[in-house]
């Protein structure tokens, strides 16, 4: 039986990357006999433009019909001036987190070793480092209502947003934070501002509740700004590390350059039953769009955990992580993680020596 996926391109760099990401999935899929069927669709940016809305009921359809979603990045400065805020290409992603319940957020923070020295830290904090971000995705502060800029007495403005988390949604993020701790290395950091946020005292309640449930994983509890620290002070503390949308947001962008880059970064957005959209970290990079220039590897990982985590073709997965280490191993670095010594290679040329690895 055919399996559906369901490519979103989307803006800037995400066409150039995502391009790569296809021929490594066009390529494995015909080696190993996936049965994949790939079709492409529109969202962000690139949706305004050609239907006036970030995420066109065509392709929220597409999204609904998919066994499985790769998504580039969306948005652009071109985009950004638009006064009516729904009208906004990062509304498109938004929605179809939304729309599809992808609520479990996994931003692995992995640095290969052959990259100990992009890091900007020492490779000494970075080397062996293997974390999981896990991330609540469709509530907190950006969905919590209500929302929006109102006038005041004076005629002065305020801009407000709601940050609200039910136990029910803290419980479904707090179990697949440790279902994946108990499959690691068993210890979970719960990131919260519980010294200051209500929502985040009921977080931290919930985690201590759901903690007697899993007596073999070792729970603890950190406030944020402490957790944005720690993680560029000593990274390799954290085994797995679970919090709301926003702080997630911030903290994978941090854990990110501890891998050298943020182009180095996949993820996996899943629903109650494991269906997923996975997508690299980073955005849609309009500072380098255009110009070949991109690191394709975090879509191109993101790709291998789709097989992984929605397609049940885990050993094509791991060939596809060998393959990566590979062509760091043949020291091929795109400029994000080039270092002196290394060999300077464009965002397809990127693809091409993934592709010639998985051939070899
Ligand atoms: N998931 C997403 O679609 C997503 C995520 C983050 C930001 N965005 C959007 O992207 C746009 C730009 O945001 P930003 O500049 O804050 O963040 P960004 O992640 O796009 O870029 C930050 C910096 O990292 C670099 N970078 C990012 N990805 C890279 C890659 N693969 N290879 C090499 N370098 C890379 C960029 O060149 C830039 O210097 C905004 O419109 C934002 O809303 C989208
Ligand atoms: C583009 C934006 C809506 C998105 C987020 O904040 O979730 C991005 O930063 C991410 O990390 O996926
Ligand atoms: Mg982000």
């Amino acid at each position: 039986m055919s399996k559906n996926v369901l490519i979103l391109p989307g803006d800037g760099i995400g066409p150039e990357i995502v391009a790569q990401a296809r021929r490594v999935l066009e390529l494995v899929n015909a080696q190993d006999n996936l049965g994949l069927e790939l079709t492409e669709a529109l969202v962000g940016g690139a949706a305004i433009d050609a239907d006036g809305v970030p995420l066109p009921q065509a392709t929220l359809d597409a999204a609904n019909a998919a066994d499985a979603i790769l998504l580039g990045a969306v948005g652009g400065p071109e985009w950004d001036t638009n006064p009516d805020f729904q009208i906004r290409p990062e509304k498109g992603l938004l929605g179809i987190r939304s729309n599809l319940g992808l609520f479990g957020n996994l931003r692995p923070a992995i640095l290969y070793p052959q990259l100990a020295h992009a890091s900007t830290l020492k490779p000494e904090v970075v080397s062996g480092l293997d974390i999981l971000i896990v991330r609540e995705l469709t509530g907190g502060i950006y969905f919590g209502q209500p929302r929006g800029v109102r006038e005041k007495e004076g005629g002065i403005r305020e801009g407000y947003n709601t940050y609200v988390y039910d136990e029910n949604e803290i419980r479904r993020i707090g179990r697949v934070a440790f279902e994946a701790a108990r499959a690691r290395d068993k210890r979970l950091c719960s990131v919260d501002k519980a010294n200051v946020l209500e929502v985040t005292v009921l977080w931290r309640e919930i985690m201590e509740e759901l903690s007697k449930e899993y007596p073999d994983v070792e729970l603890s509890h950190m406030y944020v700004d402490n957790a944005a620290m720690q993680l560029v002070r000593a990274p390799k503390q954290f085994d797995v590390m679970v919090t709301g949308n926003m702080f997630g947001d911030i903290l994978s962008d941090a854990a990110a350059m501890l891998t050298g880059s943020i182009g180095m970064l996949p993820s996996a957005s899943l629903d109650v039953n494991g269906k997923g959209m996975y997508e690299p970290c980073h955005g849609s990079a309009p500072d380098i769009a255009g110009q070949n220039l991109a690191n394709p590897l975090a879509t191109i990982m993101s790709a291998g955990m789709m097989l992984r985590y929605s397609l049940n073709e885990g050993a094509t997965a791991d060939r596809i992580e060998a393959a990566v280490s590979a062509v760091l191993d043949q020291n091929l670095r795109t400029g994000d993680i080039w270092s002196e010594g290394m060999q300077k290679v464009s965002t397809s040329e990127m693809g091409d020596a993934v592709i010639a690895a998985l051939q070899a």
